[in-house]
């Protein structure tokens, strides 16, 4: 199936000389979820803002259902829908208005039928009479993706869409991401929540320094890169690990009674059953066994600092 969104050896240079992307290429499918990870300054938003035709690229070629963003550009930013980082509404304007509006403004003609099925999606419904200044933060995310829906873009940018709202909003958010990727609408956000890219991608971007680490599907990044540990609970806590088990991976925990493995899942022997036997021919007794496989933070921290160093 052809790519959605491509992007092709993107940079940007902003006045000045800084050089915010270096050569970004990525392809996303029609109908997929991508989360793009990376700390503050990135390039996250920088990338987006140039997909959307906000900023012009330096260099490089991007096209959204194959019409490129600089010699196609109506074409292309009519499929695309935008949820900014910052809440940028008219505070006195009535909600339903808002809405409306977005849509006009994309030439569309007006459907009373689609903005209140946004509305409703969105849990504004109820709400659609009231001025923008009325309604709390977590409803302005929403407004502001209701504007982005009401032109019925096939591509959905989410900037940070649940920075600063509460726990169960961003639970509600991942509902509606997930209910719009049914509709097909294929999804690109960014997010320092490892958690929020945990919950809902189908795929991970990790992006630093202007430049894209790696992208891969999430399960298969996280079989990939992801340590997996064993701890071992002995029944008597230890002064030091018994010459006979030391190896490398191996840590004496705790109060002295958790020995602590890690090893390559992926690798041709994990060595859990030596350790398991080393330990049972030094004469230790076990009293509870665990493993654990490490987080998308672990992996992405992990990432991050390599790239740096
Ligand atoms: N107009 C500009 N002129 C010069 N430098 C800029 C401009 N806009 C952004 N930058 C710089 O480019 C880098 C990337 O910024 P960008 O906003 O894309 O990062 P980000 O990954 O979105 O970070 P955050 O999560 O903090 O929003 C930063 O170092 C920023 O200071």
């Amino acid at each position: 199936m052809s790519a959605m969104l491509s992007i092709r050896d993107l940079r940007k240079t902003y006045d000045g000389g800084f050089q915010a992307l270096k050569g970004v290429t990525l392809e996303i499918r029609e109908g997929e979820i991508i989360a793009l990870l990376g700390p503050n300054g990135a390039g996250k938003t920088t990338l987006i803002s140039t997909v959307c035709g906000i900023t012009t690229p330096t260099s490089g070629k991007v096209t959204v259902g194959g019409h490129d963003i600089l010699t196609d550009f109506r074409a292309a930013r009519a499929l695309i829908g935008l949820v900014p980082q910052e809440v940028s509404l008219e505070p006195f304007e009535k909600v339903i208005k808002t809405v409306r509006f977005s849509r006009g403004l994309f030439g569309h003609r007006r459907d009373e039928a689609l903005i209140e099925k946004i509305l409703r999606r969105l849990s504004l419904w109820d709400k659609r009479n009231a001025q923008i200044k009325e309604l709390s933060g977590g409803m302005k995310r929403r407004v502001l993706i209701a504007k982005a829906l009401a032109h019925e873009p096939r591509v959905l940018f989410l900037d940070e869409p649940t920075a600063g709202v509460d726990v169960e909003l961003r639970k509600d958010m991942w509902g509606i991401v997930a209910d719009l990727k049914a509709d097909g609408v294929t999804i690109i956000l960014t997010t320092h929540y490892i958690e929020e890219a945990e919950a809902i991608a189908d795929r991970i971007g990790v992006i630093n320094g202007g430049e894209l680490l790696l992208v891969e599907d999430k399960d298969r990044l996280m079989t990939r890169l992801g340590k997996k540990r064993i701890e071992v609970h002995l029944s008597e806590p230890l002064d030091a690990i018994p010459p006979a088990l030391a190896q490398p991976g191996l840590s004496l925990e705790g109060e002295g009674d958790v020995l602590m493995f890690e090893y390559d899942t992926q690798a041709e022997r994990t060595g859990i059953t030596k350790l398991l036997n080393d330990i049972a021919g030094a004469g230790l007794v076990l009293r509870d066994l665990s493993t654990r496989q490490s987080s998308l933070e672990e992996i992405f921290v992990d990432l991050v600092t390599e790239g740096r160093s």
